[in-house]
């Protein structure tokens, strides 16, 4: 068998196939090791902002055009050029000189209804009012079906098809090739596919790329003005991704008494500039603020109104979720940039729950189970140490026994003050309960301000009421916000929306019987606004009809509900809502009309702020911004209260005295 001849030819050809193949495999890789050595690649992630601009770049270096876009598309291109790009002529040259000058053979198109998706840039030649899909259905009274849809283009990534598509640019005479791809291993928390742009080009620097993104940014920046601002939220590996973007909000659609939002901004503004002056001070340049008080009261929405006011990125941390410990807070506090706006919302709750539990334990483990007090107190009595005790506990909310966040109160004060954590930020706090608010928050360097947020004052109806019938000539004049439609009041929009028709001073009119119709803090601004949007612009009905609605205790309840198979609008009637303050409100009845005012004092020198109209008065008092925590509440004579409890229940006393001595009425 082994004299065989065909065995041999069998070695031979077995040996000859192994050998091929090793010389196949070691060519390859040759060949890629020789690649790899010569060519410069870069990834970067589509959480990152550079991501946007290269995009958009790539978008204006080699647009990609449709026929049904609108005509501004000639802004851009000529026709011409717009045929050369699709030619065979163009796009033979470019498979052996890529320049970048073919048109993508392979695109994503999808229509504009909806919000827009984070990470792609809206493409310039796109109406920036149309910029955010809903608002398309708004435009200059054209017939639905006569209005061009507005479509979104981008370029079909590579991974999605399996299809290798790359696009090239031309930069620094170097060809850069660019591909954007899909990461399967990695999905962000909110479900948002991951992508990654992979640039690399032959024989070049770091510095082909880095001035390349300059280049997209400053482009980037010349014409998509910031019209949005980021969120970014915390994900698995103490990381931030950018989770949103999100329309600006405009800074005159915040209604507060007068003077506060003016303070807040020039407080933020200042502190923004002034690093140098903490430096040399050897003070850690932070700045925390506790925005408190009622819900609806335009808390979050003034804080995205300042973030839009002062480019600053919001960066969103929630206690209470389950991937939440020390070390991780710590980690993200320390990994934010120096120049965002820090936001943790409603602070009271991720220690409400840990505290009523380790409250329980503790009843528990000392057989103590006679105390009735309640959970308020429960919150007023925990200690730090009891926190220290490092036991990961349960979180009651989360259902399903998962294990809630393990934040520790001792943790968080000291990531926001530690020597770590990150310099030149904005800490902004909200809760609803600000008696649940821990003192040790009020410490410098935490919360330095408190602001206080109560239902509507009059001062807010009546400017929440011009502002949003006011007249410009443009109906919508900040298009991001109120385009929405509603639903139930869609007929005769062409009349309605002329708001024209109103003299001035007709408004200020209706302006002040709305105002003078609603009881003083009594009803949230949130409440307002969705009247007003009941009524859009049918300012004289909005005017008259809103003391029926208030007396109906504000159109609580359901407005739409089945009867006897038919839909039925009906206002509930409710009582009007209580005021659930728990801090010091001026008693209604104590304060006359003028009082609708926030008076605004602060400790730190120059900056204090008085309510104008206030000035003179006996009651002209902090009410509304306290600095460092102190002189929270109702102080007269504009005097400073401490932040802790004894001081806070001299007020009080002196509060309800004076009110009694007045009026009768009592403060809660
Ligand atoms: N002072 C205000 N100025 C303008 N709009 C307001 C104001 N207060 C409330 N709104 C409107 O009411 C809605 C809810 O406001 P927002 O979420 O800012 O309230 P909040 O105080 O943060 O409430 P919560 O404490 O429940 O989170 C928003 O649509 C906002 O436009």
């Amino acid at each position: 068998f082994q004299k065989s001849p065909m065995f041999h030819d069998g070695i031979r050809v077995a040996l000859a196939g192994m050998f091929f193949e090793f010389s196949r495999r070691f060519a390859h890789g040759l060949i890629g090791k020789l690649i790899d050595s010569i060519y410069l690649t870069a990834v970067i992630s589509s959480n990152d902002e550079a991501y946007d601009w290269i995009q958009h770049y790539m978008n204006i270096q080699c647009p990609i055009v449709i026929d049904s876009l609108d005509t501004s598309n000639e802004k851009t291109m000529t026709q011409a050029e717009n045929d050369e790009m699709y030619s065979l002529k163009t796009n033979l040259k470019e498979i052996f000189w890529p320049r970048g000058k073919a048109a993508p053979r392979h695109i994503i198109i999808s229509s504009g209804f909806g919000s827009h998706r984070p990470g792609i840039p809206v493409p310039p030649w796109i109406d920036p009012r149309n910029a955010y899909g809903s608002c398309d259905s708004l435009d200059d009274g054209e017939a639905e079906e006569e209005r061009e849809a507005r479509l979104d283009i981008e370029p079909a990534i590579a991974e999605a098809f399996d299809l290798g598509i790359t696009r090239y640019l031309k930069h620094k005479g170097r060809s850069i090739r660019i591909v954007i791809g899909e990461d399967e291993t990695r999905v962000s928390m909110n479900n948002v596919q991951k992508k990654w742009l992979v640039m690399s080009t032959f024989l070049g620097t770091h510095d082909t790329f880095t001035s390349l993104i300059q280049e997209a940014r400053r482009q980037y920046m010349i014409q998509i003005p910031k019209r949005t601002i980021s969120i970014f939220s915390p994900e698995p590996g103490n990381r931030w991704y950018r989770s949103a973007s999100r329309p600006m909000r405009s800074w005159d659609s915040i209604i507060l008494p007068p003077g506060v939002k003016e303070w807040l901004l020039t407080d933020t503004t200042e502190f923004l500039a002034e690093r140098d002056y903490y430096e040399q001070r050897g003070v850690p340049h932070r700045r925390g603020y506790l925005l408190y008080g009622e819900p609806g009261s335009g808390k979050s929405s003034l804080i995205s109104a300042l973030a839009a006011k002062l480019k600053l990125d919001i960066y969103i941390i929630n206690l209470g979720s389950r991937m939440m410990d020390d070390d991780t807070l710590n980690s993200l506090l320390q990994s934010c940039p120096s120049r965002c706006l820090l936001l943790m919302e409603d602070i009271d709750c991720a220690f409400k729950k840990r505290q009523s539990i380790t409250h329980d334990e503790d009843k528990s483990q000392s057989g103590d189970d006679q105390s009735n007090e309640g959970d308020q107190d429960a919150m007023m009595s925990i200690k730090p140490k009891m926190l220290y005790r490092g036991r990961r506990m349960q979180h009651p909310g989360m259902g399903m026994g998962e294990p809630g966040s393990s934040v520790t109160l001792s943790g968080l004060l000291n990531a926001l003050d530690g020597v770590a954590s990150s310099e030149g930020r904005l800490l902004f706090c909200t809760t609803n309960w600000k008696d649940k608010i821990d003192p040790a928050l009020s410490r410098n360097g935490r919360c330095d301000v408190w602001i206080e947020f109560t239902h509507a004052t009059r001062a807010q109806a009546k400017d929440l009421f011009t502002h949003f019938y006011k007249n410009d000539n443009n109906p919508y004049p900040n298009s991001n916000s109120a385009c929405s439609p509603s639903p139930l009041h869609n007929t005769g929009m062409a009349e309605e929306r002329d708001l024209t028709a109103y003299d001035p001073s007709h408004l200020v009119s209706l302006a002040d019987a709305f105002a003078e119709a609603i009881p003083l803090h009594k009803v949230s601004v949130s409440a307002l606004q969705g009247y007003l949007i009941r009524h859009k612009r049918k300012p004289a009905e909005a005017a008259e009809g809103v003391k029926a609605w208030v007396d109906s205790g504000f159109g609580q309840g359901p407005t739409m509900f089945l009867k006897d198979g038919k839909m039925e609008l009906k206002e509930i009637e409710t009582s009007p809502t209580p005021s659930t303050s728990q801090t010091l409100n001026m008693p209604n009845g104590h304060m006359d009309t003028n009082t609708d005012d926030y008076g605004v004092d602060t400790q730190k020198a120059g900056m204090q702020l008085r309510s104008r109209k206030r000035a003179s008065s006996k009651m002209d008092q902090i009410k509304g911004i306290s600095v460092n925590g102190r002189g929270i509440e109702n102080i007269p004579n504009g005097s400073i209260a401490s932040g802790n409890d004894g001081l806070l229940r001299r007020a009080k006393t002196h509060f309800r005295a004076l009110s009694k001595g007045k009026n009768g009425d009592d403060v809660q």
